[in-house]
């Protein structure tokens, strides 16, 4: 054989690129993104050492600047509907903090829209489970200046996309729940930059019919310490009861804390909502949208456990959407709530005012 016909390992594919950037930006270093010769390199603010961030002032001579994303400039009084860029020469790491995600803070006297390259920056944070708050620079001239950084072309990232419902299942195993009975938790693995992902199979469900489910986003504070502030908790607790109830169902347990946004842009968001902010705006003050979640996981799972009709325990459309999206058929849709207490009224307002939620507030709180 050859020398050049030798096997040799190889990782074409666009989702391992994606994760690899995914993984140089928690590590707190650049990466280059590219479209045809333009290249741009971006740093994530919300773990970039303060003394990286004054390299990358110094290697670029000056000529970063900040995204400000579309919910965050709204918030700092940008009149624009699109995510913009400001400059940052002679700023410092606290005070471009600042200017990307702290209360209170002034509108930036320049900025200018921001073009899909710089954008995508966002979308690799937002995969990386960081503020989409990216130091920017064009690196086009800059020669090798980046050469030991990650690079990854744009066209990548778009081609990723396909992943985001590629799973495996892992294995299959009895756990005896209290008060449910026996439960199978089945473990996917796969996807786009995710933990492996949990279903709990209550009962015995004939999957041939239509089968019911709930979606259940992972929420720490909620579901494992019993937050008041929130009632995913409760929503987790009660949707197990009323599938076992329905003569046995699937629990699809999601690795999408804080909306998606991860634990540390949620907890940011709770410090926020301290301070008066509804969930909604907190999020939006740190560059977040509404809901970041998706739910090609989910119907991955379903489809791996050969279920195609559900009847789904939500108030929330955006699931139901999510599912009809990947060709799941939604038979029905029932209720599931929590306990309305003084922490999390104005939290459950907002979702049904704010974000469409199905739940009649009136009535829950009067029942309490
Ligand atoms: N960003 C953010 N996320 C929150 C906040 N409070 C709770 N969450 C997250 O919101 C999600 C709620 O998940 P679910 O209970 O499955 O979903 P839901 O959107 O309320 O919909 P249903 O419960 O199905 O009606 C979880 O990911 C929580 O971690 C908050 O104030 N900010
Ligand atoms: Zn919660």
């Amino acid at each position: 054989m050859s020398k050049s016909s030798q096997p040799a390992f190889q990782f074409p594919t666009a989702e391992i690129e994606v994760e690899r950037a995914v993984s140089e930006l928690r590590y707190g270093r650049p990466v280059v993104i590219s479209e045809g010769d333009r290249k741009i390199a971006a740093v994530a603010l919300d773990c970039v050492a303060p003394s990286l961030f004054d390299q990358f002032a110094a290697i670029t001579e000056n000529r970063h600047g900040l995204l400000l994303t579309a919910p965050r400039a709204a918030r700092l009084g940008i009149g624009t509907e699109r995510d913009v860029i400001t400059p940052l020469a002679g700023l410092s790491f606290d005070a471009a903090s600042r200017l990307a995600y702290a209360l209170g803070a002034e509108k930036p006297v320049l900025c200018q829209p921001a073009d899909a390259l710089a954008s995508q920056s966002a979308e690799l944070a937002r995969l990386a489970l960081l503020l989409p708050a990216m130091v920017l620079a064009d690196v086009t001239t800059m020669g090798d200046r980046f050469a030991g950084c990650c690079e990854i072309a744009s066209s990548r990232l778009r081609g990723a996309d396909a992943a985001r419902q590629r799973f495996d299942k892992v294995v299959r195993t009895r756990v005896p729940l209290k008060d449910l009975g026996d439960a199978d938790f089945v473990i996917f693995r796969g996807g786009l930059a995710q933990k492996d992902q949990v279903a709990i199979v209550v009962g015995k469900p004939d999957v041939s019919k239509t089968v019911p489910i709930r979606i259940h986003s992972s929420c720490i504070t909620g579901d494992l310490c019993g937050s008041l502030k929130c009632d995913c908790g409760d929503q987790l607790r009660n949707g197990l009861t009323l599938l076992k109830q329905a003569g046995g169902g699937v629990l699809i347990y999601l690795d999408q804390e804080g909306r998606g946004t991860g634990i540390g842009a949620k907890m940011r968001a709770y410090g926020y909502q301290h301070l008066g902010l509804d969930t909604i705006d907190a999020d939006a003050e740190l560059g977040l949208a509404e809901d970041h979640r998706r739910y090609e996981a989910a119907v991955a799972m379903l489809r791996l456990l050969d279920i195609s009709k559900v009847a789904v325990y939500t108030n929330n459309p955006t699931k139901i959407a999510g599912l009809k999206l990947g060709g799941i058929e939604v038979e029905a849709r029932a209720p599931v709530n929590g306990r309305v207490t003084a922490e999390n009224e104005n939290y459950l307002r907002t979702k049904t005012l704010r974000a469409g939620h199905m739940m009649d507030l009136e009535t829950l709180v009067a029942a309490e």
